[in-house]
């Protein structure tokens, strides 16, 4: 298979929710880190998602360029030629999109793809995250709004965050305060603002003590369960069960319980960033630490090209990526549930 066109992308997210799992959201930074997730869905015959932040897009673009259009752009097109030879579904997303970003990065993409639409082709990226996190709510929303429009012209889903993800993002840190918890007040809110599908799709990153990164145990409270709540409080306003489809950010470190709890109260899909970055990083660190006399030219010797080849490493740090990969899908309930 390859990459999700919009009606699959759909279909996909109406089968997490349906079938009561997740999919594993990978963020990539690079050609590498992007093949070791496809490679690491396709090993769990599970579809998935690729995202990339703001940061990533633009190191995609070269370190030294920074322009996170087309860092974006070379990521979708890469993936789009890559995931041909991989037996699984893929979608695009483009992740924390913070106000001060929006007009460099998500509306010139969100523009080029309605355009694209247009024409009578595909979207880019099958959804793109709007973080309203650190405005007040009626700006977030009301700047949802605007973006869910767009979005609809772009034959793509909107992705909100409604409360605060804590720890670092886009290099800022959030406090660890009572706004990780999202309120039932701010959900109705939400609907209110944006309906329930009838102004197009979006799914929510309700949040629920969430933090990017990996903390030591007992610094990170999760409490999965108030999302099940939130859902029966505003179900019972609207009419419709389990109304949010929902994002949980921060999954690197979280237990196979929590995940499960969030999984069952309507999760269908969860970024992991930090655990994946370790996970590619940690074979090449045993690799240069192992073959520290080849990788390097030591004592006036000339080193040996078969260790130090970025393919000889490049290739253990796939596996390590992929199988971190395989392991959130098994904890997401996605394990052969491709559907193609
Ligand atoms: O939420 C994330 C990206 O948006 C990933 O968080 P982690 O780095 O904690 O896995
Ligand atoms: O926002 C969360 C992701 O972990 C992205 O991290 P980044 O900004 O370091 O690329
Ligand atoms: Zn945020
Ligand atoms: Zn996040």
């Amino acid at each position: 298979m390859a990459i999700a066109t919009p009606e699959i992308y759909n279909e996909m997210l109406d089968r997490a929710r349906d079938g009561k799992f997740a999919y594993p959201a990978i963020n990539v930074t690079s050609s590498q880190t992007l093949t070791a997730a496809i490679r690491g869905f396709a090993e769990a015959e599970s579809d998935g998602i690729i995202q990339v932040s703001v940061g990533g897009a633009e190191y995609w673009s070269g370190s030294t360029v920074k322009d996170r259009v087309a860092g974006s752009l070379a990521m979708a097109a890469y993936a789009r030629e890559i995931a041909k030879n991989y037996d699984v579904t893929v979608a695009l997303h483009t992740d924390h999109c913070a106000k001060q970003n929006i007009d460099s990065w998500i509306r010139p993409i969100m523009e080029l793809e309605a355009e694209e639409v247009k024409a009578g082709r595909l979207p880019f990226f099958q959804s793109h995250m709007w973080d309203g996190s650190a405005v007040p709510l009626d700006e977030n929303l009301e700047i949802a709004k605007e973006l869910l429009a767009l979005s609809v012209k772009a034959n793509t889903i909107l992705e909100i965050e409604i409360g605060v993800v804590g720890g670092e993002e886009d290099g800022v840190k959030a406090e660890i305060n009572e706004k990780l918890y999202t309120t039932t007040e701010d959900a109705l809110k939400t609907v209110e603002a944006l309906g329930l599908g009838e102004n197009g799709r979006y799914i929510t990153a309700l949040t629920f003590g969430n933090v990017h990164g990996v903390y030591k145990p007992g610094a990170v409270k999760l409490r999965p369960e108030i999302l099940g709540q939130i859902q029966e409080e505003v179900a019972a306003k609207v009419g419709k069960e389990q109304p949010f489809d929902l994002v949980m950010h921060g999954g690197s470190g979280s237990t196979a319980e929590e995940i499960a709890t969030a999984v069952r109260n309507g999760v269908i899909k969860m970024n992991v960033d930090t655990d994946t970055q370790y996970a590619f990083t940690r074979p090449v660190a045993d690799w240069m630490l192992k073959n520290y006399d080849g990788v390097l030219k030591v004592d006036g010797e000339v080193g040996n090209k078969k260790q130090y080849d970025p393919r000889a490493w490049g290739k253990a740090a796939e596996e390590g990526m992929a199988a971190r990969v395989v392991e959130a899908c098994e904890r997401l309930g996605s394990v052969g549930k491709k559907m193609r």
